[in-house]
């Protein structure tokens, strides 16, 4: 018996118009929904700020029941909740950020069986949680369950099979619930992700409707800037940003921001870094150097990191960058974000592209920047053979046999960090290549991505392979900093 109980024929343009504000679908959008609404399991990779979410939200509003949306993030949540919420959705979010009343109001409203609320997101450790199954059978059994989504799917790939294992129990939904159609949303996966997700989470291949778009996003601009260990590129950036406010103030300029209500200082950007120390180092000096900058990283308390992402959603005075690490980024939607820099070399390909993707989401043009560093990429290469051989022994503890750890390792994961890595050193160190074309390359995306002199090597590839020969550290000099483990230490 299908699960699906819907209402006749629904105006989907009506949907889209009234209740959530947009004029109309941006290619393929109404596909996936038409067939997310006929009850199909749906796997929809677009580029980063195409419009996913949408293909879950509007169903969840047309069809009767429940959707749970299962999200990896927090301040992923808490961004998509606040703006269903400004559109009048019911819409609820159970995760550690919410108190036990409003938590025991929510699970009250299901154990109903018939819930009030369209949508409901949480995490994936939540949904391993017995009390909760229990509850959604029973919310099942009333025929009110009506699809699962699962947002930024490819964590259930990177993620699942080490430090959230949780991810991997998602194949919970298809074992007890086949008829509830699944739908899996994601910016960044290889064809080697793509079969790992659709294997852990049960889904029938054959039956699948996959939607693949493009990765390409032609208003970002792309710039790798070199640099050693010898130099501080905070100057650098410095002069670059006060660059764009100069430029902002040019009379008539500043005459069109004001029009607008905008501080010629309202330059939105996040800054990433790996690690904990730099968010707050480089918040204050920026800071200090009249540029409103806040932290964002899991060290600070749920109140600090609400107020600095409240305070630049809203592009307050003072909290114009955000200065963070990988804790805030996937699934962020901002539209105005200019620039999104990365302060070292990202921490894998996937990331990076992620990351980046927060730049320009309402369709102006953006920049996005890395400084690479030889160095860097030597201490990140250290932080995964760490983290690697960690886990090695965590699973050793743990008592694996050596035949399950050889098993283990053989997952296609155990080198797709590696490689994923690998492929963002090539990236940065390449210069006779466009970066928009790297990037489809690497997602396998076989369009032709377009590059109006939206990166480094496009518009200036000369000047480009100079700035390489002169900032980076010889690769002779990394080896004998490798040899005499002077990486080491600074992780
Ligand atoms: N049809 C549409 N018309 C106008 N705006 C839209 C439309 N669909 C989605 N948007 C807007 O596009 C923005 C990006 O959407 P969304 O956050 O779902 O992107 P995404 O594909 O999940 O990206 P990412 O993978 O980077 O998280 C949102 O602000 C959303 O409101």
């Amino acid at each position: 018996m299908p699960i699906q109980r819907q209402r006749s024929k629904p105006d989907l343009e009506f949907t889209l118009r009234q209740v959530f504000g947009k004029p109309s679908f941006r290619p393929i959008q109404r596909e996936v929904i038409e067939a997310a609404l006929e009850g199909n399991d749906v796997f929809l990779q677009a580029a980063t700020s195409f419009g996913k979410s949408l293909c879950f939200q509007l169903p969840a509003c047309i069809d009767i029941g429940i959707t749970i949306v299962v999200s990896p993030l927090l301040a992923l949540m808490n961004n998509q909740v606040a703006a269903l919420r400004a559109a009048s959705i019911q819409v609820a979010t159970i995760n550690s950020t919410v108190s036990k009343h409003v938590r025991d109001a929510i699970m009250a409203d299901l154990k109903t069986g018939h819930p009030l609320t369209r949508l409901l997101y949480v995490t994936p450790e939540f949904c391993a949680m017995d009390h909760f199954r229990r509850v959604l059978r029973v919310v099942h059994a009333q025929r009110e369950l009506s699809r699962i989504a699962i947002d930024e799917a490819h964590c259930i790939s990177e993620w699942g099979h080490d430090f959230r294992p949780s991810f991997k129990e998602l194949n919970f939904f298809k074992k007890e619930f086949p008829d509830v159609p699944m739908i899996c949303c994601t910016a960044t996966a290889t064809q080697r992700v793509r079969d790992d997700i659709i294997a852990t989470l049960h889904l029938d291949k054959r039956k699948l409707k996959h939607f693949t778009m493009t990765t390409s996003r032609p208003n970002l601009h792309y710039e790798v800037r070199y640099k050693s260990d010898e130099e501080d590129h905070y100057d650098d950036f410095l002069a670059w940003i006060k660059a764009a406010h100069a430029r902002r103030q040019i009379p008539e300029r500043a005459a069109e921001l004001a029009a607008r209500n905008e501080r010629p200082t309202n330059v939105p950007g996040i800054i990433y870094t790996l690690y904990r120390r730099d968010c707050e180092i480089l918040a204050e000096r920026l800071t200090s150097d009249g540029i409103g900058a806040k932290p964002y990283h899991a060290g600070l308390s749920n109140e600090q990191k609400d107020d600095h992402l409240s305070g630049w959603v809203a592009n307050r005075e003072g909290y114009d960058v955000i200065v963070a690490t990988t804790a805030f980024g996937m699934g962020i939607d901002k539209e105005n974000v200019r620039f999104v820099v990365h302060w070292q070399i990202a921490k894998s390909f996937e990331g990076y592209y992620q990351e980046a993707g927060r730049a320009g989401r309402d369709g102006k043009a953006s920049v996005c920047i890395v400084y690479y560093s030889r160095e860097d990429r030597d201490r990140g290469a250290n932080m995964l053979a760490r983290a690697q051989e960690q886990k090695m022994r965590q699973e050793m503890n743990r008592g694996r046999n050596n035949h399950e750890y050889d098993n283990m390792n053989k997952h296609p994961d155990s080198n797709g960090r590696a490689n994923s890595l690998l492929y963002l050193t090539k990236y940065c160190e390449a210069t006779s290549v466009c970066r928009h074309k790297m990037i489809a390359e690497y997602f396998g995306d076989k369009t032709v991505v377009p590059c109006n002199y939206a990166c480094d090597h496009c518009k200036d590839q000369k000047g480009l392979e100079i700035r390489k020969n002169n900032g980076l550290a010889s690769e002779e000099w990394c080896l004998t900093q490798r040899q005499s483990y002077s990486y080491d230490e600074y992780d």
